[in-house]
């Protein structure tokens, strides 16, 4: 009925096998806020990490919908381990098979092969849905670039080693747009300008450092620079078509965690009595668990629809991805706060796994695009038109369109 290839299926049966290992160690990863280093090891053992790096430069050359089946097994035991294969295999990495040098996609296959996460940098402290307004420089200076700036909440600042920087490129005072632009931290070393300034501590997927970036004069030869077709002046826009590979792996990984927390509730409405029965055989129970299986099959079909929406070697389409995101997002908060009210106050308990599993689920509807900016993507693509979030922009196209009339 999924419809799943015999190797898919094998792969996902693969990704299980490492699922209940990431299960046992999860609650441990939330607690010590550690980065789960013995787990990358195990998924990199699995061949779980770099699934879609292309068989050229060594890897299986999997598709993202592949790479979503093992999101979702790994999300539903421990959600950090599901983030790491998203970055793995979408985001940054995807950019750089896309539009990288051979050199380029050389190094981020070595680097991801070999265990890292690499790091997307986007958002600034003053731009965060509104990334284009990013004040992150990179200015010519030779045969390279200088970057001045700061960066926050950039999931896995102080563990990954390969960082895609987004930044406003200047040559000669002239702003030609935004460009990706590749540094990577050599094990612990820092390169010189980038400094990872602070963790930030986050309500949930505390194994995952997030933190404030600061460039500070950082030095990136041209050899370490993407080039999407269209240059900078279409750079912001054919790096986004790499991110939303990265957004149906979040979604991914927002239903995975529902997933799991609706496993549980299943699991303890079976077995928890009260009123000399089973809960499971109360109707408001039933009802509860009803819903929550119909809203992730709904959140499975879409982000299924958006994975296979990439072609062999492109990217997810962006409506499909977003809403998917939107989706999966709402679904992971409603799906995790119900799975812990059936679990009554065994739920809110830090014993049990569904608070985690609840503060772990809050993020998707913030972190690659916020609910209500998505919403605004989905409209314009339906609608076919763009709808200015800026005062200035709406009012010159309410300007040009009354011309028109
Ligand atoms: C896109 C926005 C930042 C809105 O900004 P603007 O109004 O200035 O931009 P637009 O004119 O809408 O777009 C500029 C340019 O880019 C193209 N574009 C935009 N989005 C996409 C997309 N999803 N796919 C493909 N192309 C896209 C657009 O067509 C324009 O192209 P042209 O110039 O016409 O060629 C805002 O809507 C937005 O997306 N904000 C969210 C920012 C975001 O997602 N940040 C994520 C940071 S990383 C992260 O959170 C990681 C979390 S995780 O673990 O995954
Ligand atoms: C756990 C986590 C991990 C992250 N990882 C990364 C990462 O690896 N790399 C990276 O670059 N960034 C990362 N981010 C940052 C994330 O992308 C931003 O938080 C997100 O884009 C929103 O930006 P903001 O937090 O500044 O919110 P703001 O943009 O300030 O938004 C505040 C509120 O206003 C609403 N709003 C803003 N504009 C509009 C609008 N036009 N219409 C309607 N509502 C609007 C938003 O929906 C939100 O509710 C991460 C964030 C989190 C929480």
């Amino acid at each position: 009925m999924d419809g799943l290839t015999t190797e898919q299926a094998r792969l996902r049966d693969r990704a299980r096998e490492v699922a209940q290992e990431a299960a046992a160690q999860a609650a441990a990863t939330d607690r010590t806020e550690q980065y789960p280093w013995p787990m990358v090891r195990r998924m990199q053992e699995a061949g779980l990490m770099g699934l879609t790096i292309p068989r050229e430069w060594g890897g299986p050359g999997l598709s993202y919908f592949d790479a979503a089946l093992v999101i979702e097994e790994l999300s539903a035991a421990c959600a950090v381990c599901g983030r790491i294969a998203v970055e793995s295999n979408m985001g940054a990495l995807g950019a750089v098979m896309a539009y990288g040098s051979p050199e380029q996609r050389r190094l981020a296959a070595g680097l991801v092969l070999g265990g890292d996460k690499p790091a997307i940098c986007i958002t600034e402290p003053e731009a965060g849905s509104a990334a284009t307004e990013m004040t992150t420089r990179a200015v010519r200076r030779g045969d390279g670039w200088v970057i001045d700036g700061v960066k926050h909440w950039i999931t896995g600042g102080g563990v990954s080693r390969l960082h895609l920087i987004f930044a406003r490129a200047f040559e000669e005072g002239r702003d030609l747009g935004i460009g990706g632009f590749l540094v990577v931290r050599e094990g612990e070393r820092d390169p010189p300008g980038l400094v990872i300034h602070r963790r930030i501590p986050s309500m949930g997927l505390k194994g995952m450092p997030e933190a404030e970036i600061r460039f500070e004069g950082l030095v990136v030869p041209d050899a370490m620079v993407l080039h999407p077709p269209g240059g900078f002046a279409r750079g912001f826009g054919r790096l986004m078509d790499a991110y939303n590979g990265q957004r149906v792996g979040a979604a991914t990984v927002a239903l995975g965690i529902a997933a799991g927390a609706y496993r549980q509730a299943l699991d303890y409405a079976g077995r928890r009595h009260q009123f000399g029965r089973p809960i499971a055989e109360f109707q408001g129970v039933g009802w509860m668990l009803a819903d929550m299986s119909i809203k992730l099959e709904a959140a499975r079909a879409l982000i299924w629809r958006a994975a296979r929406s990439a072609g062999p070697a492109g990217f997810p389409d962006r409506l499909a991805a977003a809403q998917a995101k939107v989706l999966a997002a709402d679904t992971a908060i409603e799906v995790t706060n119900n799975a812990l009210q059936l679990w009554g106050a065994a739920g809110y308990s830090r014993e049990n796994p569904l608070e985690r599993m609840v503060r772990d689920a809050r993020m998707f509807a913030i972190a690659g695009g916020t609910a209500q900016v998505l919403r605004t993507q989905v409209a314009e693509q339906v609608l076919g038109r763009k709808l200015p979030q800026t005062r200035d922009g709406f009012l010159r196209q309410a300007a040009a369109e009354a011309g028109r009339d």
